[in-house]
């Protein structure tokens, strides 16, 4: 799925959130632990297999949802784990309600690489900002395998230290 749409960004807002409540949420982490599969999958409902092609800078992507009978705009924006994009998707952290940090539970340097993420997340982001940690890849075959630490990890900001004592050693 090409998540490179300059044309669908309005700017501000976006398009016509009325009735809705705006939510928007990046996802960071390594290059290839998985954000634009979590994504497309989420986006989709399926899992599509492929050849790895790295994200170029920064996407998104808008998805309704029903939470407590209240319309949500979800407005998911997929960032591309490479060093050379972080200048550019720095931006976008300050704007951001909640962060979605992935890793790769095949992959120990995606997991050891998380402090560096949340350093430049506290230095980039509100400092309420929502913070999950996902483990993805548990399943081998790739379809809705991204695993949250703690099922309440939405309920609030969380603190490094805390992020990191609920992996497991
Ligand atoms: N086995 C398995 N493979 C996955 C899973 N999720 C993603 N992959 C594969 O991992 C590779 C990288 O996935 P991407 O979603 O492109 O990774 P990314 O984090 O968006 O990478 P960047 O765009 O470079 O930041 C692809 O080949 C995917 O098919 C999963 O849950 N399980």
């Amino acid at each position: 799925m090409d998540l490179q749409r300059p044309d669908s960004y309005q700017g501000g807002a976006g398009p016509d959130f009325n009735d809705h409540v705006l939510h928007k949420t990046i996802l960071v982490g390594d290059s290839g632990v998985g954000k634009t599969s979590l994504l497309v999958q989420f986006d989709q409902g399926k899992f599509i297999p492929g050849s790895f092609s790295a994200t170029v800078g920064i996407g998104f992507t808008n998805k309704v949802v029903t939470v407590d009978g209240v319309r949500v705009k979800l407005q998911i924006w997929d960032t591309a784990g490479q060093e050379r994009f972080r200048s550019v998707t720095h931006a976008y952290y300050r704007d951001a309600q909640a962060l979605l940090l992935l890793y790769d539970i095949t992959n120990k340097s995606s997991f050891d690489n998380i402090r560096a993420w949340l350093t430049e997340i506290h230095e980039y982001a509100q400092r309420d900002v929502v913070i999950m940690l996902l483990g993805n890849k548990v399943s081998g075959s790739g379809a809705g395998s991204a695993q949250p630490c703690t099922s309440s990890a939405l309920a609030g900001p969380i603190t490094t230290q805390e992020q990191l004592s609920r992996h497991p050693s």
